[in-house]
């Protein structure tokens, strides 16, 4: 499926069979899963049920297997940085900011994905999505909060246009006004038609954000659903989050 976003069509994330693995050890498989545009997919489960493991087999950072179609393209077997180019962005775990540099300066490293004559557009689009950007512009990342650092890395990968947002546990470590504002800042993307895919344990934000849940257990799918499940708060709570 794909819809009209910003005057253009947008493409789904189609994942068929993907698995990823560590050598020997085969962390998920079998995982089969769509993104439509303008949606937001959490992906949760236990811990070591292989949540990161396939976000890593889908943005080429860990060993994987299967189809990974884009806008027509298989990206398995491409290189990271091509995946990336071909409108896969990833907010990693960590972040992934360069915390000495400022975040203006963040904002255009992560612009440079973008076609060049829309780089200066995507970084105020981007750096408007969060109210406290432009007022520290020339602040080093590092130096921010951990709720700000995490809008700021949305921030950079949104700054590249991508079609396809990776988000792991975007909440680890923040307070839960600030993954409030979080949440609200992922909300406030379906609009761009952006697909987002959603490695989260924090239930809160799964059930303000998500249209759709994919529950891994032990490195496959287990259940899927919709909002009328994600609503079932004390099921969710007792099986399957922290
Ligand atoms: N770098 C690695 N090398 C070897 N095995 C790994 C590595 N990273 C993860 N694993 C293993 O892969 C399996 C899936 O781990 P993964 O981190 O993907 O799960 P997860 O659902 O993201 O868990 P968590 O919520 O704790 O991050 C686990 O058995 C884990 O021990």
């Amino acid at each position: 499926m794909s819809i009209e976003a910003g005057g253009s069509t947008r493409p789904s994330l189609i994942c068929r069979e993907v698995g990823a693995r560590y050598g020997l050890l085969e962390a998920c498989r079998n995982i089969s899963l769509q993104v439509d545009p303008g949606e937001i997919v959490a992906l949760i489960g236990p811990n070591g049920a292989g949540k990161t493991s396939l976000i890593g087999a889908l943005n080429g950072t860990v060993a994987g297997s299967g189809e990974v179609l884009l806008n027509g393209n298989n990206l398995m077997g491409m290189a990271t940085h091509r995946r990336s180019r071909a409108g896969l962005a990833t907010v990693p775990e960590g972040r992934g900011l360069f915390p000495t540099l400022t975040i203006g300066e963040n904002l255009a490293l992560g612009a440079r994905l973008a076609p060049s004559t829309e780089r200066a557009a995507a970084i105020e689009e981007a750096a408007g999505r969060f109210g406290f950007i432009r007022e520290r512009w020339n602040t080093a990342a590092g130096s921010l909060s951990g709720g700000e650092q995490q809008m700021v890395a949305v921030a950079k990968c949104l700054a590249g246009r991508p079609t396809v947002l990776l988000l792991d546990e975007p909440s680890q470590g923040l307070a839960p006004i600030i993954v409030g504002e979080l949440a609200e800042a992922l909300n406030g993307l379906r609009t761009t038609g952006i697909a987002i895919l959603l490695v989260e344990q924090n239930q809160t934000l799964v059930s303000i954000t998500a249209d759709r849940f994919v529950l891994l257990a032990a490195g496959q799918v287990v259940s899927q659903g919709g909002r009328a499940e994600l609503a079932d708060r004390e099921r969710m709570a007792m099986a399957y989050f922290k």
